[in-house]
């Protein structure tokens, strides 16, 4: 096959992108520890080169690199720059710098330091040598429990204000629900303070219910096992928990989910929040890469997968549900009601 020199050309940048995508990782990662987000949060308004050096305390000496650097952070889309009316150029915070900032409720941090760690960066390179180990890594490295617990948070926070702003109605007339699989607890506590009537109860692990911090009123904590048991509640959440697991897997749980619900005809259903492949509306530019990404690290990390709807409904089928609903689009992520 013959392809231009043009192509050729833009095909070698595209490979050396391809290669150097740990780069940008590492700007992420350098952008936090400098704390450049923070300092134009603080700030308040856009910043001149010479303000942000100066609130970062960045010595004489690096102000080039600095200066390079910002340019780089701008085409990544991790800041933005403008030109005042003095033609000055300032710095201002972007919608994903606004998710680095510390003090703010939606702060991501905690998911990016999650995904940079060695643990999570290791396992992809041993791909399923790792398998399986996952979980019991979790429970016997405290401070890799405590991190993956924190990242899993922080992704939580931000789909909650996303569910209670644009589908609520999901939970609306529910009197109770379990989250399965539902970490440290942020999902259920958000459901529980948004809906008083309805009882929360939060099902893990029994060394993530054992280690909780804080046992909030309202919200019942369970520890056990979902492959053995699940509490009765009139729904089921399933946040990020089936993508962790291979098809056979799925059907288990599914299984153990549907014996703890009532009918549909008494209300009860299961909601999944979960990755569909495919199901990215073109407002959502960068998802479909990340629901790719995603893919390859539930890969390395078990036999977990990203699934389109086809593989979604062969797995509900199997596990006895007789009908599906896929509403609402949350970016990366949807909602999936299914029925007994
Ligand atoms: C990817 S995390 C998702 C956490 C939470 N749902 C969220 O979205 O933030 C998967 C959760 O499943 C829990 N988990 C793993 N195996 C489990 C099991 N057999 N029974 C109950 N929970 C389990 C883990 O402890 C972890 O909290
Ligand atoms: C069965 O073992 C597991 C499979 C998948 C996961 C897991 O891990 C990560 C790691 C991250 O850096 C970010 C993430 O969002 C996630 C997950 O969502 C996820 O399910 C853990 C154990």
């Amino acid at each position: 096959m013959e392809f231009t020199a043009a192509e050729l050309v833009e095909a070698h940048a595209q490979v050396c992108n391809l290669s150097f995508g740990y780069l940008k990782s590492m700007c992420l990662k350098c952008s936090l520890e400098l704390g450049i987000a923070d300092a134009l949060k603080k700030h308040g308004k856009p910043m001149e080169v010479s303000e942000l050096t100066s609130a970062l305390s960045i010595p004489q000496s690096k102000f080039e690199p600095f200066n390079r650097f910002m340019t780089t952070l701008v085409h990544l889309e991790l800041f933005a720059k403008k030109q005042d009316d003095s033609g000055a150029t300032k710095y201002m915070l972007t919608p994903a710098s606004h998710l680095l900032v510390k003090d703010e409720a939606l702060n991501i941090t905690p998911l990016v330091i999650l995904n940079l760690d060695p643990i999570i960066c290791d396992s992809s390179q041993v791909l399923a040598l790792f398998w399986k180990r996952f979980w019991d890594v979790a429970g016997e490295k405290q401070e890799f429990n405590k991190m993956f617990n924190e990242g899993m948070a922080s992704d939580s926070r931000l789909v909650c204000d996303v569910v209670m702003t644009t589908c609520r109605d999901v939970f609306k007339g529910l009197k109770s629900v379990v989250d399965v699989g539902g970490g440290t607890g942020t999902m259920a506590r958000a459901i529980a303070h948004a809906f008083p009537g309805i009882k929360c109860i939060l099902f893990d692990l029994p060394h993530v219910i054992d280690t909780l911090e804080e046992q909030q009123a309202g919200v019942e904590y369970v520890g056990g096992d979902m492959f053995a048991s699940v509490p009765r509640a009139n729904a089921v959440l399933l946040k990020w928990i089936l993508h962790d697991w291979n098809n056979k897997e799925c059907v288990k749980i599914l299984q153990r989910c549907k014996e703890a619900i009532p009918t549909r005809e008494e209300g009860g259903k299961i909601i999944i929040i979960d990755i569909v492949v495919g199901a990215v509306t073109n407002k959502y530019v960068c998802a479909v890469e990340t629901q790719l990404l995603f893919d390859l690290l539930m890969m390395s990390l078990y036999s977990g997968k990203e699934r389109n709807e086809h593989e979604w409904r062969n797995i509900f089928l199997s596990a006895g549900f007789t009908d599906y609903k896929i509403t609402h689009f949350l970016g990366l992520r949807s909602v999936i009601e299914l029925y007994p």
